[in-house]
């Protein structure tokens, strides 16, 4: 069985999914990592984000070892991973490995942009996660906040607004709801409400087969 989670930044897809592979025994791929990975790399190197070459050359050398570094988690990663990760060769050479990691046995939960639409298009139940912008940016500052970074609430929304029009807008893999997707609106619920929900979702639509 295949979960696949989109939404926009901060929407609470990583906590999501992390919570549905433990619930379902599934293996979880937060795939916003493997983006901020290879934007890290090129940071990193003083390569220019907007450099193809660089840009698929780091995507290939990818090392999933690296995926746990705490500096991939912050705002500075995040915004240069929107923009490496607008580059179609880059979202080319991720494709396989995405795809290898859905497919394996018992089932996976992967979360990000693409999932329902470009990665797993079949996937057995798709959830569009989305919360009020205003809402994503107090639990993103408390977040960073609680990371001991100094995060102002202002700027963080202003980021998390100008990476969802940038991942929106983009020309390949935009971030979108995917005609098949159940859509969860998390603004008034907490986690544990948020998890519930998607486990009625998927409850019903296995119940429905
Ligand atoms: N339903 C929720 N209620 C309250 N806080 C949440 C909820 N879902 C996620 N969070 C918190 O919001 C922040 C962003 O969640 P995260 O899962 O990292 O989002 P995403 O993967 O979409 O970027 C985290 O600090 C997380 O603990
Ligand atoms: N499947 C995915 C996942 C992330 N991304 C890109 O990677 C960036 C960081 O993704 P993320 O999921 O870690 O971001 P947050 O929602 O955690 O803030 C996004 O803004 C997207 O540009 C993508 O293009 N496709």
């Amino acid at each position: 069985m295949i979960i696949a989670i989109d939404g926009p930044a901060a929407s609470g897809k990583g906590t999501l999914g992390k919570r549905l592979a433990h619930h379902y025994g599934f293996r979880h791929l937060d795939t916003g990592v493997i983006y901020r990975a290879v934007a890290q790399a090129l940071l990193e190197s003083g390569a220019a984000l907007t450099d193809e070459a660089a840009a698929v050359t780091a995507a290939m050398e990818l090392d999933p070892e690296k995926f746990g570094n705490p500096v991939l988690g912050t705002q500075t990663v995040g915004d240069a991973a929107s923009v490496v990760s607008a580059i179609p060769k880059v979202r080319e050479v991720l494709l396989n490995f995405q795809r290898q990691f859905a497919a394996g046995p018992p089932g996976a939960v992967l979360d990000g942009r693409d999932i329902g639409t470009v990665i797993c298009p079949d996937a057995d139940v798709k959830i569009f996660v989305v919360a009020d912008p205003k809402v994503r940016a107090h639990r993103r500052t408390l977040e960073a906040r609680g990371r001991g970074e100094a995060a102002d609430e202002a700027l963080v929304l202003a980021d998390i607004l100008k990476r969802d029009e940038r991942d929106k807008n983009r020309a390949t893999a935009p971030l979108k709801c995917a005609p098949d997707a159940h859509v969860l609106d998390n603004s008034n619920l907490d986690i544990e409400g948020g998890v519930r929900a998607a486990i009625a979702i998927i409850e019903k639509v296995r119940t429905a087969r």
